[in-house]
């Protein structure tokens, strides 16, 4: 799906059908020394994805963040992603945008990105606005916080049945988030997540990232 990495899901005949996708944390402190545990993580196994999330920064910020880690994703296959800024990711020349309910409209990024980028959707706990995604052009929508999270704030707190609705009544890709660790990530995969999105349970993981995409990756192979 993406240019510089692999985003497809699993019903590309691959065996595991719901892979992982990486969220940075929102602040990077020491960019070198994430690149290298970035590194580390894609090497230990299947990521789909990785979006690079930045808050309360300046866009020159987000660029050398972006120029410094693109790369990396890139030698491993995994698509490299902006969030909320469809200008930047076509400035950087990123593989997609993911765009919540107040970053802009799915037919203004693909103005920009054009149809050979990802663009993804925040739909919280709506069908309704996972239908509006994807009649937009969306590339996949995102349903979340299924489980407790200190990452972000958030007001909606879905059922997995809607991951399972979502999957009955199209092929557009779905992306679960929100507390996902490889303890209750298969519960969302076997509901028919296509996708799950992770930030804290593999960057605080006190194993280090790798082992983390390890376990992940383990959990969502096992029957
Ligand atoms: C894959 C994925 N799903 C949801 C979000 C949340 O996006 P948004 O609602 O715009 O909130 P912020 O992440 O911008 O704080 C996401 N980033 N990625
Ligand atoms: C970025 C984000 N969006 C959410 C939503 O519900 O839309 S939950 C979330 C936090 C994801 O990080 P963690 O894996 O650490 O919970
Ligand atoms: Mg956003």
């Amino acid at each position: 799906m993406a240019a510089g990495g692999d985003m497809e899901d699993g019903n590309g005949g691959t065996e595991q059908r719901c892979r992982l996708y990486l969220i940075t944390p929102a602040r990077i402190d020491d960019l070198d020394a994430f690149a290298r545990d970035l590194d580390s993580a894609l090497a230990a196994g299947d990521v789909a994805c990785l979006q690079l999330r930045l808050k309360d920064v300046g866009d020159d910020v987000i660029r050398t963040a972006a120029r410094r880690l693109m790369p990396v994703a890139h030698a491993h296959g995994v698509a490299f992603l902006i969030n909320d800024r469809a200008d930047l990711a076509v400035e950087l020349d990123a593989d997609g945008v993911h765009l919540g309910q107040g970053d802009g409209s799915v037919a203004e990024a693909r103005s920009l990105l054009g149809h050979g980028k990802d663009i993804g959707v925040t739909c919280h706990d709506s069908l309704h606005l996972a239908y509006e995604a994807g009649e937009g052009g969306a590339d996949y929508v995102a349903f979340g916080a299924f489980f407790p999270t200190q990452t972000k704030e958030t007001q909606h707190t879905p059922d997995a049945d809607i991951l399972t609705v979502w999957d009955e009544v199209t092929e557009l890709p779905s992306v679960a988030i929100g507390g996902i660790t490889p303890e209750n990530c298969k519960t969302l995969a076997a509901a028919g997540a296509h996708f799950v999105a992770v930030s804290g349970a593999v960057w605080s993981d006190p194993r280090g990232p790798a082992m983390a995409v390890k376990a992940f990756n383990a959990a969502l192979a096992a029957d």
